[in-house]
């Protein structure tokens, strides 16, 4: 089965909102929220593949803070090695480049959303405590 190695970005606000994108009906997950990010690239660490995905997606530039987790999910179609990492935005504004939608979205909400299965790990972790 096909794996993939992915890095994900938990982004906070200054009212603790974490930013979620909506993955769109021709993306696979369609209509799944997820973190923004995207799949390692050869050559590339985790932290080069983070900064190059947020540029992508949301044209802004980030840094990248602690490791959040990182959780194996198997799919019916792929199984997904998932890296999840505190990010700060330095420079920019997010702004929806792939996605169908962004949204910052409340820690005590994260769990109504419909999220990829493999960030259900992360959610917990960053809503408890
Ligand atoms: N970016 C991101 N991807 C996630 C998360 N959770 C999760 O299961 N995934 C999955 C969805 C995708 O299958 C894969 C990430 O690859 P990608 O973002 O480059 O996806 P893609 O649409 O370009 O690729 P594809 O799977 O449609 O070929 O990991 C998450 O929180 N963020």
């Amino acid at each position: 089965m096909k794996q993939v190695i992915v890095v994900a970005a938990v982004i906070q606000n200054n009212n603790k909102q974490i930013l979620c994108a909506l993955r769109s009906e021709t993306m696979s997950l369609p209509n799944h929220w997820e973190f923004p990010g995207g799949k390692v690239e050869i050559g590339e660490d985790h932290y080069d593949a983070l900064q190059r995905e947020i540029h992508e997606e949301l044209a802004c530039t980030i840094m990248v803070k602690e490791k959040i987790t990182s959780v194996t999910h198997h799919y019916d179609h792929m199984i997904v090695h998932l890296h999840t990492y505190w990010c700060e935005i330095i420079k920019g504004y997010p702004l929806a480049k792939e996605h169908a939608s962004l949204q910052w979205v409340d820690l005590k909400d994260l769990k109504s959303l419909r999220f990829a299965p493999a960030d259900l790990s992360t959610i917990h972790l960053i809503t408890k405590g």
